[in-house]
């Protein structure tokens, strides 16, 4: 089970003062769906050129012309790009193919899909490497989590990689490394702590004993 750290709320300095604090504790560095807008692919360039031994994932939350847009963050470093579940199957068997093509993987972010079940079957069959439950903030903000979703897809996807993302702290890791999930996606619950470095370890330390 690895450990992906997820900016959000960050610029690229204060990205890279997080992950030095915390980098020998997590397998992948997040550049999330806000660095992104607000900074550009030079983001993910500049993480990647400051920790290269840390794979990055650019959360483009791609939704259409995915071909390119994989192109693009592929050739800015990022090891794995996300794309949307409720996308075209043609983008998503399109971004499956240049990642192909590129050395690159896959993450299908199932967020706002409404028949889970079904459609992670579907996007399962697309040779895509991930795929992850989403809580976004939106409905984090209203009490809701990934952790039923989670096992809804731990049961019918046969070839990817599962993954869970959304409002995961240090209390509610437990719960969602009971359905062990392949990557567990953490934010808030490490970058909004007072003592970032603790928490990230204590983190490892639970998703590495599984
Ligand atoms: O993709 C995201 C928001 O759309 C976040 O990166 C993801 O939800 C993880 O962050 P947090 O643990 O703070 O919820």
């Amino acid at each position: 089970m690895e450990l992906q750290l997820a900016l959000d709320l960050v610029n690229i300095p204060e990205a890279k003062a997080l992950v030095k604090e915390v980098e020998e504790y997590i397998d992948i560095v997040e550049i999330g769906t806000p660095v992104v807008i607000n900074e550009g692919l030079r983001a993910v360039k500049e993480i990647k050129e400051a920790f290269p031994n840390l794979k990055v994932l650019a959360d483009l939350k791609i939704m259409d012309a995915a071909g390119y847009e994989v192109m693009k963050a592929s050739e800015a470093g990022a090891d794995i790009i996300t794309i949307l579940g409720a996308a075209e199957d043609m983008s998503i068997k399109g971004a499956v193919e240049e990642a192909k093509k590129q050395g690159k993987k896959i993450l299908v972010d199932m967020i706002a899909v409404k028949d889970l079940e079904k459609r992670a079957k579907e996007v399962d069959e697309f040779g895509v490497d991930y795929i992850c439950v989403h809580t976004g903030y939106d409905l984090q903000a209203v009490g809701k989590n990934s952790f039923e979703d989670l096992q809804t897809i731990k049961r019918v996807v046969k070839n990817a990689k599962t993954a869970i993302a959304g409002g995961i702290k240090l209390e509610t890791l437990p719960e969602v490394i009971k359905a062990q999930p392949d990557l567990v996606i953490v934010g808030g619950g490490i970058t909004g702590q007072a003592d970032k470095k603790a928490a990230a370890a204590e983190m490892k330390k639970l998703v590495t004993q599984g």
